[in-house]
């Protein structure tokens, strides 16, 4: 928790104004039961009004005081419990964008939103609470204590037996709280999980009918995190019930024993007024104090996840820099010998992978789905690093780069077109900061995308996702496209994106893309597209099982030859 805590560092001015204008009020809080012994046994008993007004007086203006400092006191602890959650959820955010997809495999994205919000704003509440009460309940405590033995030993120490066995009741809570809680911050997490799945595969949903099922999923998850947060509040409701019983116990001790002390004439009727009223405040820190633990335990277990994040191990690592001059790689990729097997599992997806696409030549990868394709695409942007072998660019190991210059020089486009909320010159632009409009307008050009978008209601400023204009499946790959082009990459990846495409659109797009001059590495089903490569990789199950121009393949790969014809055979039924 101390590692959380180490981000209220920048805070400490107004964490101790927070903190002396909480003494402040601890101060007021602990004179006045002893002020009121005075106007009673001074006052009100010997019937001296100015005793009553002149005391009177100070408890008001000390109340004010109490006041002020309450009210100036709550606006620099609110000012601090921000901060400190803006400065934590920024440090999980920045974490998170370094993150490996082995480090996101281990986080699933629904987790790591509920730790950014959630679990942020508990520990933003209790900081709030900490600089507004949190002190205060242990002092008020204390405070309380030595006041009624200042008052009247004797009947203080029933208060002096009490209160450890309070303590040692608070102690336990604790411990049961942290167990507790942490079960409802993961059970949270399930129901996030299962509402993002919900939420983002609503269409397949409704197509396949499966509404209830869903609806079912959602009741089982959400059902346990209300039996686990109630199994958890159970404990909190435990604590009022025992604090109140101790405090009655306690305030009888007092009055019994009090009025043998009045009658004999060794106390004030004052006296008992203040430690019954010691005895109640003391309580009733006691009871701020038990739901500050509560609120402990649960930041505790929220603090533990949101560390987990901040001290996750990146391991894909930032290369010392390569002697090459960013501007000057011309895009020579090489396999040699590459083995890869996925974080946290035992087999290899990828097995002794070699082979060359030299600067400006188009590499068309084939094969059967999960053959490994995009496991091999996935290693040059080092989005995993290889288990065995390398991958260099231009001569040099690509772990050697900084990932930015590497990343910089590769336009990649995912098997899915994903695109952000915002309009389309947005998303374009999303592949080069400070694109210009010309730039743009020729990305999509290239992508075959510029007709659609000026057709749009409002060209390329329309909004697209959200509330916005909703693109096909073949628009989205366009633009998606296009935002990898706008780069001009040295090296252009495009994994299925073109799947959604006629063969007319796709063929103009290639021959865009020719123009371009980058090394090309493309993932695809269809010969027609594979047959303009430089080179073919035949790919099965994690092995190059044939390399070479179509026409050798066509020769000398069954496989291929197979894959060949059954797309020819395909093509003339479609034109039968
Ligand atoms: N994140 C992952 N963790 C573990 N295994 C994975 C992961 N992603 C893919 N795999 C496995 O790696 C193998 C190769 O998958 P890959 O996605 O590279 O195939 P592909 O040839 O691109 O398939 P497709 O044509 O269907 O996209 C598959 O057996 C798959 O189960």
């Amino acid at each position: 928790m101390l590692k959380v805590f180490s981000f209220l560092k920048s805070y400490k001015k107004p964490i101790y104004i927070a903190l002396f204008l909480m003494l402040v009020e601890l101060f007021v809080e602990l004179w006045h039961p002893l002020l009121m012994a005075k106007i009673i046994d001074d006052g009100i008993l010997k019937n001296d009004l100015s005793v009553v007004l002149t005391w009177g007086g100070i408890m008001l203006g000390l109340s004010f005081v109490g006041f002020a400092a309450g009210i100036i006191n709550s606006f620099y602890a609110a000012h601090v419990s921000q901060g400190f959650g803006y400065d934590v959820r920024k440090s999980l955010f920045d974490k998170v964008q370094s993150f490996s997809f082995a480090n996101l495999n281990r986080f699933p994205t629904s987790s790591l939103i509920t730790r950014l919000t959630n679990d942020v704003t508990q520990l933003q509440g209790l900081v709030f609470m900490g600089l507004r009460i949190m002190a205060r309940a242990p002092l008020l405590v204390i405070g309380g204590v030595v006041m009624a033995l200042i008052v009247n030993w004797q009947l203080a120490l029933i208060l002096v037996v009490t209160m450890p066995l309070m303590f040692l009741f608070m102690v336990w809570l604790m411990g049961r709280g942290v167990t507790l809680f942490r079960i409802v911050q993961d059970k949270l997490d399930s129901v996030n999980s299962v509402m993002r799945e919900n939420l983002s595969g609503m269409r397949l949903i409704k197509a396949f009918l499966r509404k209830s099922h869903e609806q079912n999923r959602f009741a089982k998850s959400s059902t346990e995190l209300k039996d686990q947060t109630i199994k958890a509040l159970r404990l909190i409701e435990l604590t009022m019930p025992v604090l109140l019983l101790v405090m009655n116990i306690s305030i009888l001790v007092i009055l019994w024993f009090g009025s043998f002390q009045v009658t004999a004439n060794n106390a004030n009727i004052g006296e008992i007024v203040a430690l019954v009223n010691y005895a109640t405040r003391i309580m009733f820190a006691f009871s701020v104090f038990s739901f500050l633990l509560m609120n402990l335990a649960r930041a505790k277990a929220s603090s533990t996840r949101i560390v987990e994040v901040l001290e996750a191990d990146v391991d894909l690592v930032d290369g010392a820099g390569s002697s090459l001059q960013e501007e000057l790689i011309r895009g020579h990729v090489r396999f040699d010998d590459v083995s890869f097997q996925y974080p946290d599992t035992k087999e290899n997806v990828l097995m002794n992978i070699s082979f060359e696409a030299r600067s400006g030549e188009t590499v068309a990868l084939l094969g059967a789905t999960g053959s490994g394709k995009t496991s091999l695409f996935q290693l040059i942007p080092r989005l995993y690093d290889v288990s065995k072998g390398t991958v260099t660019l231009d001569g040099e190991d690509i772990r050697k780069f900084k990932l930015t210059s590497l990343r910089n020089n590769i336009g990649f486009v995912p098997q899915e077109a994903r695109l952000f909320t915002g309009t389309v010159r947005e998303n374009i632009c999303w592949g080069k900061e400070g694109a210009s409009m010309e730039e743009i307008i020729e990305a999509a050009k290239a992508a075959q995308i510029h007709e659609t978008i000026v057709k749009l209601p409002n060209q390329y400023e329309t909004i697209i996702g959200q509330k916005g204009v909703n693109l096909s499946g073949g628009q989205k790959q366009r633009v998606s496209i296009a935002r990898a082009l706008i780069r001009k990459p040295k090296i252009l990846l495009l994994d299925d994106s073109t799947s959604a495409l006629d063969l007319q659109t796709e063929q103009k797009i290639l021959e865009a893309i020719r123009d371009l001059s980058c090394t090309t590495l493309i993932i695809t089903q269809k010969i027609s597209t594979v047959m303009a490569a430089d080179k073919i990789l035949l790919l099965e199950d994690g092995r190059i099982v044939a390399e070479g121009e179509h026409d050798k393949l066509l020769q000398t790969s069954e496989l291929y030859q197979k894959i060949y014809d059954s797309q020819q055979l395909e093509e003339v039924a479609s034109h039968g």
